[in-house]
């Protein structure tokens, strides 16, 4: 008995625009804060930046044509902002306007149906020089980039998703540290996440008021959160872990509410003066999708060292691990699609990334990736049970990724591609598991 999944169900694959594209400085292209950190000694493994990448952007119409071989429906890449924008506002750059059209065209001549993500966490340098996203001025820029995008490319976009894993972008680039622009400061982390969400409010508002024919959403990282053990602790600490990383970013776009356990904390130690009145009305416009992220699953044990939420990651005890130290656990997506129809309604859902980093290498010409075959697999019958067993509105996946790539601050070492990428001669080898995907689109379904 095969896994089938229900007609019409969209698989693609994924990517996004610093991963991939390299040429930062050809095509009128500005500066953006990756190109800034990245190039800051210590930031990244191996001292590696996305300055060639995949150099997708001299390669894309091979790429385009990979996909086409690979048969899938839909393709989710980022635009860079600083293409469009080489200063963040003003004048429009046109080369970077052609490049997307020639991809989108490429695209459409292939029937490949582009989801097309705004920010993927490139803002322009000159954004950032003006306070990035901690500055409110940073929303309206955001809004008039969405603007000009949906006037430029408007006509050959079915699916566009305002930003990638607010949760990322707000908590690693301003609290953790490890990803531009590199920050550590809570307080300021709050703001920019409320920042992020206002601008997607307000770029979905301009798409409503242009009429526009096209579906948008939003992408959310998000990750089942687990108690270490029964103690009412470690419950109520994971209880908070999902309000900081689930619900802080869920609830506001989808209940038109921040989550009240985990926000009176934060009010205990700084006014969250930021939320000013209207912004909840603006950031929960109807949205037509909910993209998640899956990787893995988070357990918490009680930390009252730890602040505001008082838990801690742990790590369970032999399990079975991608190359990032991800583990393996396709119930938790599951479990984290039930969570959010029974929080939010049975709004549709995409998977807009899941995939895993594993040490590929080429042998003759091929590589055997059965790990990431493995991984894929139980993932795809956990989604087929969401949505047979629990009634899950799921409409389709993207494949975290289509190419190997840019792995933030990891660089290039962690391969999450179906297709392997050699650095050194910018060659595509389509792994096995890209044989084995096309296989599971052709057939909508998994061989038992
Ligand atoms: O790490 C693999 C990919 C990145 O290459 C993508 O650019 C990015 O969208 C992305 N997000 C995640 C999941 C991040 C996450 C962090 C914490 C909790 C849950 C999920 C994995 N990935």
């Amino acid at each position: 008995m095969t896994v089938q999944f229900p007609k019409g169900f969209e698989w693609g694959v994924a990517t996004a625009s610093y991963q991939i594209e390299g040429a930062v400085h050809e095509g009128g292209r500005g500066e953006s804060i990756w190109d800034r950190f990245s190039h800051i000694e210590g930031n990244i493994q191996n001292g590696d930046t996305g300055d060639i990448a995949c150099d997708h952007y001299h390669l894309y119409k091979d790429d385009v044509a990979l996909m086409k071989e690979l048969g899938v429906k839909t393709y989710r890449f980022s635009i860079s902002w600083p293409r469009i924008f080489p200063n963040g506002t003003g004048d429009v750059n046109e080369e970077g306007v052609q490049f997307y059209r020639n991809l989108l065209e490429a695209l459409h001549e292939a029937g490949i149906e582009p989801a097309v993500t705004l920010f993927h966490w490139d803002l322009p340098q000159k954004l950032q020089d003006k306070g990035g996203w901690l500055n409110r001025e940073t929303a309206d820029a955001f809004a008039t980039y969405a603007k000009t995008c949906y006037e430029r490319f408007g006509d050959l976009v079915p699916r566009w998703i305002t930003h990638n894993e607010p949760f990322v972008h707000a908590f690693l680039g301003h609290y953790f540290g490890e990803m531009a622009p590199g920050m550590k400061d809570l307080r300021a982390t709050l703001q920019v996440s409320h920042h992020l969400l206002l601008s997607h409010g307000m770029a979905v508002k301009v798409h409503r008021e242009l009429g526009l024919q096209s579906e948008i959403g939003i992408t959310y990282s998000t990750s089942s959160v687990y108690p270490a053990n029964k103690h009412v602790k470690d419950k109520e600490a994971a209880e908070l872990y999902d309000g900081m990383l689930n619900k802080w970013f869920f609830d506001p776009v989808l209940l038109g509410s921040y989550p009240e356990d985990i926000k009176s904390r934060y009010e205990e130690a700084f006014p969250l003066d930021f939320i000013q009145d209207g912004d909840l009305d603006t950031i929960s416009q109807r949205i037509d999708f909910c993209g998640i992220n899956y990787y893995f699953r988070t357990i918490i044990a009680y930390d009252n060292t730890v602040p505001f939420w008082n838990g801690r990651e742990v790590q369970k005890e032999h399990a079975e691990r991608t190359a990032m130290g991800w583990e393996v656990y396709p119930d938790g997506l599951r479990q984290r699609l039930l969570e959010c129809k029974e929080r939010y309604g049975n709004l549709p859902l995409y998977i807009t990334e899941n995939g895993c980093a594993a040490d590929d290498v080429v042998n003759e010409g091929k590589v055997d990736d059965s790990f990431r075959i493995s991984y894929l697999d139980r993932h795809f019958k956990a989604m087929q049970e969401a949505i047979e067993q629990d009634g899950v509105n799921l409409k389709g996946y993207y494949l975290w990724s289509f190419l190997d790539n840019f792995e933030w601050a990891y660089g290039y070492d962690k391969r999450f591609g179906i297709v392997y990428v050699d650095y050194e001669t910018l060659q595509r080898v389509k792994k096995d598991s890209f044989y084995w995907y096309q296989q599971v689109v052709k057939e909508n379904g998994l061989p038992s």
